[in-house]
């Protein structure tokens, strides 16, 4: 898994890189205009950009310098080359002092450049000239906000504006070195005005900013550079990325001389029905779903009347009424025990619920607490509900996390990944928060983000099924959050699957494309 990184975990990976490795700063400025230049020729399919024109708006600091490396590399290849760079030169110093003095000397050649040392000495210039990229070097990880949407002063604020401008106005790539100029990389959170790029090439490891607040909207995609600053010095890392090769090795193969009850056996206690409305449908997805994760064996506490027509959706499942003598015998059996898709909010509900946490043959299994469960655990206090807990995992929506943590929802929206993490630590409990990305905490130790998926999960019912994957690849054999972790992955990329228009799918179609999604691990050579 990638590693995410805050700013400051960067600048002192960046400053052991050149003071304990000796790899040097001119160095890594080097490999990341080279790794700029890579994705421009990719993006533009070409070797050599003749005929080309770039737009090259440069600040102060070291994100500056990295554009006036990668403007020698364009011109290099026959590029014709504007340069705005927004400060005096005075203020330029050392290795950037260097990145000008050469670009300057390249002029001496009659190289197709064109440098301007201020925005209102670029404007006629940059107005009659079409450009194929423009390329952000403004600001990096030096960017500090006091405040969401500081309004920054100018030369910031006129470079930043004439990027996005020019940008509207003909449609031309924008490409940010690093990170968006205006974007604060750790927190996400967005100055007055920010630069909207459609590409963003970082420099060694993703920045937490981009997963938060405006930072996804303002980054476009997102491209790694490799500049030679090796793992080790980030680690231990406080937040990673997961991937389809985590996902994958969550997923325990059935043995060839295996059975139904070694395979994963999960119980559901889902489901309810009342004199006005019945919730099947929830407990139906989030069955079916264990069944389409390979689990075993899953059988469902329901309402004893609802058996008929759950037997008919899923005729794999063995179905129990809602007797807490019947339920714990069952618990006994199992390896996980999913609480809560459509169980009802009900004093009958909540009392279940306390009863199910009271028992010790249910607190010794994996517990997964879902949806109405969580609804109950405020109800009966969370330290008592969950204090005998040996494994636990909620997973909540912000607007069930904002019930349980008592945070409002925009605190818990403008830092999901602190306000996750502090609960499961206060608590003693894993965590997934479902969202953009969802986020997986555990007591200690990095916080995992997912970012498969589209807002094709955004239907009901689509956490259900999620609770449903989760409870099946932790009843063959992964942690609660590790199977958390894997089943966010494989439920984002059944959600792709689904359906080429995101805004058509229904949780039903995320299932029947669970198989599929599980299925694609078998055919990539390296996670095989
Ligand atoms: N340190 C290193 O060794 C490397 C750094 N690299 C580049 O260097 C960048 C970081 O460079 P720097 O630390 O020089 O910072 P930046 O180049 O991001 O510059 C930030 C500038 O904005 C100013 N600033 C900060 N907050 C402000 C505010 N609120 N209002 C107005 N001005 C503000 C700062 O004074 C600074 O001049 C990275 O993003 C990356 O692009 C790369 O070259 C790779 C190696
Ligand atoms: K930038």
């Amino acid at each position: 898994m990638q590693p995410v990184v805050t700013v400051q975990e960067m600048q002192k990976a960046d400053k052991a890189a050149i003071e304990l490795l000796h790899i040097g700063e001119t160095r890594l400025m080097e490999l990341a205009g080279r790794e700029c230049l890579r994705v421009i020729k990719e993006s533009l399919k070409r070797d050599s950009f003749s005929g080309c024109s770039f737009l090259l708006v440069c600040g102060k600091g070291n994100n500056g310098g990295d554009g006036f490396v990668l403007a020698r590399h364009l011109l290099n290849l026959e590029a014709s080359v504007d340069l705005l760079f927004l400060y005096p030169e005075s203020l330029l110093q050392g290795v950037n002092r260097q990145g000008l003095t050469t670009l300057q000397a390249y002029g001496e050649h009659d190289a197709p450049l064109r440098i301007f040392e201020s925005h209102d000495e670029a404007l006629p210039f940059v107005a009659e000239t079409h450009y194929n990229i423009i390329i952000d070097a403004i600001t990096g990880t030096g960017l500090r906000l006091n405040k969401p949407g500081m309004a920054l002063a100018s030369p910031l604020s006129e470079g930043i504006e004439l990027i996005n401008t020019i940008r509207d106005q003909t449609g031309a790539l924008t490409l940010a070195i690093d990170v968006p100029s205006g974007l604060d990389a750790t927190t996400g959170l967005s100055a007055t005005p920010v630069v909207m790029a459609d590409i963003t090439v970082t420099m060694a490891y993703p920045k937490r900013g981009f997963y938060l607040n405006e930072g996804p909207e303002c980054c476009g995609e997102l491209q790694i550079a490799e500049i030679s600053i090796p793992r080790f010095l980030v680690e231990p890392s406080s937040y990673l990325l997961v991937d389809q090769e985590f996902a994958a090795k969550q997923f325990i193969l059935r043995e060839a001389s295996s059975a139904k009850h070694t395979n994963g056996k999960v119980l559901i206690i889902a489901g309810s029905q009342t004199a006005q409305s019945s919730m099947l449908g929830a407990a139906i997805l989030s069955a079916k779903a264990a069944l389409k994760s390979g689990a075993g064996y899953v059988c469902l506490s329901l309402p004893i009347s609802l058996a008929g027509a759950m037997h008919t959706a899923i005729p794999e499942a063995v179905i129990i009424g809602r007797d807490i003598a019947t339920i714990t015998e069952k618990a006994h059996w199992a390896d996980t025990i999913l609480i809560g898709c459509g169980l009802g909010r009900d004093q009958e509900a909540i009392e279940l619920v306390r009863e199910l946490l009271a028992s010790s043959i249910v607190t010794s299994k994996k517990v997964i607490l879902d949806a109405d469960a969580l609804y109950a655990l405020p109800v009966i206090g969370i330290a008592e509900a969950l204090g005998k807990c040996r494994e636990v995992l909620l997973t909540p929506h912000y607007g069930e996390f904002s019930r349980l943590s008592t945070l409002p929802i925009e605190e818990i929206a403008s830092d999901p990944i602190e306000c996750a993490r502090n609960f499961a630590t206060l608590h003693g409990v894993s965590v997934l928060l479902k969202g953009n990305p969802t986020i997986i905490a555990e007591a200690e130790g990095p916080v995992l983000l997912n970012t498969s998926g589209t807002e094709a999960l955004a239907t009901a019912g689509s956490g259900d099924v999620l609770s449903g994957m989760i409870a099946a690849l932790s009843a063959k054999g992964a942690s609660l959050s590790d199977a958390a972790a894997s089943a966010a992955w494989f439920h984002g990329r059944a959600g792709d699957l689904a359906s080429d228009v995101a805004s058509l799918v229904s949780s039903g179609m995320v299932v029947d494309t669970i198989q599929q999604a599980i299925q694609e691990i078998f055919e990539v050579s390296h996670l095989s």
